[in-house]
């Protein structure tokens, strides 16, 4: 057995939409365990599909807080079951999808600081926890008039994009507060507390409720990302009485407080195990990156998003800004697509009997550029562009062509489907990340993460659109892993003398782990001459799904 410091061990969760995640780091940050619970098939009577349950109005979604409890039951039960000695973690953090919202009755709160360890959580920590039981998640997109009033109220929303990073999203914590404050006041009332998920995470461990951290709290519409601090204009305009419910906001790097005594003796845990302030599972996955400012970051979990650091927020108003979650003078880039793997997922279904190797096959099999044809596939109404349908064109489609709108209907092979939906999708990435201010050029490369980052097939396709070299991580879950990395750097300052100068998160983990990027795809050289005007006419084509909506 070694010193102390180095049995130390620690673990790391991600919550996001699908599934929980767990992690055990050795002191060496290296993998000794891990293991997640899938909501569909692992807690069927949640009923959810894809982690989620469609609301009864359109464009609402929610999941019941109980079944995210129970996970946290089983996961911790699969880590002890692949004998993880939970004895030895020094620190716990997590990461969580961004913007949901969680709304902690009086009971729930006494509930949280008297766990019995002879009982599972979630026979304590019950629906009875929370005034709201079907908690909206980032999927809904209920909230346009609760959007236009926190607009108004605060001047416009290029005003909004000043204080918050963005202008107001209907997936954002802000307006869906406001939307219970509106349609459900007395359970609004009620509440006691509000938490993200990620701050949900990090109370279960703590025992008590925990604070926000400015990263994910930069997702709410509410924080004033410059000041650190929430923007009391955004506050009044979204509920009465907000601020006390949400505590104060604090930085991704705090040691919040030791572990719940509930997991001392359920799991073993040491008492001196510290929990770390939570994040968003974006600003998790920059974390668990640790690459520098070159570097374009895509996760492709349920929604495909692209990661980016800024000394300082971009001048565009779509597009998120929020506060770095590692670097803490520094903003990150954020841009997030609703039609992801769900899309990929669908296609793969109808065209490849839902088997991903031969949706590659079928994929590689066709040439870049697809023979000039193009789909845009908005099953559910994107974000950026805010647009919703299908739209397929051949190669004799033309912006100015009479039948440009209704493009042809349905493509003459499984093979060209495939490809004119990952090339699309990705040429829509590539067209937001240039209209934020990403430079794609000969410096730029991709690191690639989440569930979607194992297929080779689609990341090729990233590499030539986006004329860069693909890498990936090792662990293929940066937010897990990210958030296992900010427990052992918020543990190691919060231990450092004072007077001795701290190291940078990305020194204090490369200190002790090598970042294992592997490059997996290069780009073509033909590439940007075949892409280039495909971008132009996805453009094009965006443009009429968007016209249609408005
Ligand atoms: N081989 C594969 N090729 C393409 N997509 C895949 C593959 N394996 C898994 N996925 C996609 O990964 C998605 C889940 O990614 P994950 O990062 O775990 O999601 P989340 O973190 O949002 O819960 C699934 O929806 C699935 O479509
Ligand atoms: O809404 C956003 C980001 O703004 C989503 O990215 C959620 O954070 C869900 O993440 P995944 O489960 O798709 O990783």
């Amino acid at each position: 057995m070694g010193p102390p410091q180095l049995q130390r061990t620690f673990l790391g969760f991600d919550l996001s939409t699908q599934k929980l995640k767990a992690i055990l780091l050795n002191s060496s940050l290296t993998v000794v365990a891990s293991a997640e619970v899938k909501f569909d098939s692992d807690l069927p009577e949640f009923r959810t599909s894809g982690g989620v349950s469609p609301g009864p109005n359109k464009h609402e979604f929610f999941v019941q807080p109980v079944m995210w409890v129970k996970a946290v039951d089983i996961v911790l039960d699969r880590l002890v079951m692949q004998e993880a000695d939970l004895s030895t973690v020094a620190a716990i953090s997590a990461a969580g999808q961004q913007h949901g919202s969680l709304y902690w009755s009086k009971h729930g709160i006494s509930a949280l600081q008297s766990l019995d360890p002879e009982k599972f959580l979630h026979a304590q920590i019950d629906d009875s926890a929370f005034v709201v039981n079907r908690t909206p998640i980032w999927m809904d997109a209920s909230t346009t008039k609760q959007c236009l009033e926190m607009e108004t109220a605060i001047g416009g929303h290029t005003q909004m994009v000043q204080l918050t990073g963005s202008k107001c999203y209907e997936r954002f914590t802000g307006p869906q507060i406001r939307k219970i404050y509106q349609q459900r006041t007395h359970a609004y009332e009620d509440a006691q507390r509000i938490s993200l998920v990620s701050s949900f995470l990090a109370s279960l461990f703590l025992g008590s409720v925990a604070p926000i951290d400015f990263s994910d709290g930069s997702g709410m519409n509410l924080l004033d990302i410059r000041e650190k601090a929430w923007s009391k204009a955004c506050l009044n305009a979204c509920a009465p009485d907000l601020d006390e419910r949400l505590g104060q906001a604090v930085s991704a790097n705090t040691v919040l407080g030791g572990v719940s005594e509930y997991f001392v003796k359920r799991f073993c845990f040491p008492a001196s195990c510290q929990v770390v302030a939570c994040t968003g599972d974006n600003p998790s996955a920059l974390a668990g990156m640790l690459v520098d400012n070159d570097w374009l970051s895509v996760s492709l979990g349920t929604s495909d998003t692209l990661m980016m650091s800024f000394e300082k927020p971009p001048n565009w108003e779509e597009g998120h800004v929020l506060c770095h979650p590692t670097q803490t003078d520094e903003f990150m880039g954020l841009l997030c697509f609703r039609n992801g793997s769900l899309v990929r997922e669908a296609m793969n279904n109808v065209e490849a009997g839902g088997d991903w190797v031969k949706f590659n096959e079928l994929l590689e099999s066709t040439p870049r550029g697809n023979f000039g044809n193009m789909a845009v596939h908005f099953n559910d109404m994107e974000i950026i562009p805010k647009a919703k349908g299908t739209l397929r064109w051949n190669k004799d489609c033309l912006p100015n062509s009479p039948d440009a709108s209704k493009g042809v209907i349905k493509f003459s092979s499984p093979q060209i489907e495939i490809r004119a939906l990952i090339e699309g999708q990705m040429l829509h990435h590539r067209a937001v990340a240039e209209d934020m201010g990403f430079q794609f050029g000969t410096n730029t490369k991709v690191l690639a993460t989440g569930g979607a980052s194992i297929n080779k097939s689609i990341l090729q396709v990233i590499a030539d659109v986006f004329n860069a070299p693909v890498h990936i991580q090792n662990e293929s879950e940066a937010a897990l892993m990210g958030a296992a990395y900010r427990a052992s750097y918020a543990l190691y300052r919060h231990e450092l003398d004072q007077t001795v100068p701290a190291l940078s998160y990305r020194d204090h983990v490369l200190s002790l782990t090598s970042n294992n990027l592997q490059l997996v795809c290069e780009p073509h050289k033909d590439s940007e001459s075949i892409y280039a005007p495909m971008l132009e006419r996805y453009k094009a084509m965006a443009h009429i799904l968007q016209s249609g909506i408005l």
